[in-house]
């Protein structure tokens, strides 16, 4: 690995906002049109997610023959995108919209097709609107299944927004959204 990733010095580590569910609970979407996340978007990846302990959540996401990147093996866009929901979903406990501004990825071991994997994801700290975020991936079904080794890692800086952050996009919207909470202002 090569990452120039470092915390800063000032980071401060907040309390989850009092409506984050508790540990175990499932969390909202933040939109149901997401590509990774939204139960209104056929295309997308379906993950699902939940609270875990402090400032952690944990993802699921099936890993489906349609995200074939080398023989057999999950496309390496997938799992950023992946780890990019996990963290963006672990800034939820913030009780702000984000957008991600930096993300970097370590793959650790190929993920076999019909894997499911589980993302484990947390806010690291905050510095005024910027949010340290990083996740670990393991395979926890299939072929390969081990839940103490890491198939990949991520650090993602992400950027507390506004709601006029989508105002600009709103034109471009595909479609009805069922749960818009969140990144959306629409
Ligand atoms: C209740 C709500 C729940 C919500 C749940 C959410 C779930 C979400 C799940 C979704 C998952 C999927 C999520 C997705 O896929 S989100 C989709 C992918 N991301 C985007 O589309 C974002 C595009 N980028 C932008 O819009 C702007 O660049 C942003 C908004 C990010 C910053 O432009 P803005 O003009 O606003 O801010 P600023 O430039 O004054 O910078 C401010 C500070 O940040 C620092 N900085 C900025 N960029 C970087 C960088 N790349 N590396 C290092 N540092 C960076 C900068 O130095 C400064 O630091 P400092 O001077 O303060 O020290």
């Amino acid at each position: 690995m090569s990452s120039t990733w470092t915390l800063p010095d000032d980071l401060t580590v907040p309390e989850p906002v009092e409506f984050f569910p508790a540990a175990g609970e499932k969390l909202p979407q933040h939109w149901s049109k997401c590509f990774g996340c939204g139960d209104d978007q056929p295309a997308g990846m379906a993950m699902s997610f939940r609270a875990g302990n402090g400032l952690e959540v944990t993802g699921r996401l099936e890993v489906a023959k349609k995200y074939q990147g080398g023989p057999g093996v999950i496309h390496g866009g997938i799992l950023s995108t992946a780890f990019d929901e996990a963290q963006g979903m672990a800034c939820m406990a913030l009780g702000s919209p984000v957008v991600t501004g930096h993300l970097e990825i370590d793959f650790a071991r190929p993920i076999p097709l019909g894997s499911v994997l589980e993302f484990r994801a947390r806010i690291d700290g905050v510095v005024r609107r910027k949010v340290y975020t990083s996740a670990e991936a393991v395979i926890v079904e299939g072929p390969t299944a081990d839940p103490d080794t890491v198939v990949g890692t991520s650090r993602g800086l992400f950027l507390t927004i506004t709601s006029e952050h989508f105002a600009k996009t709103k034109e471009f919207v595909d479609g009805e959204p069922t749960s818009p909470f969140g990144t959306s202002s629409v």
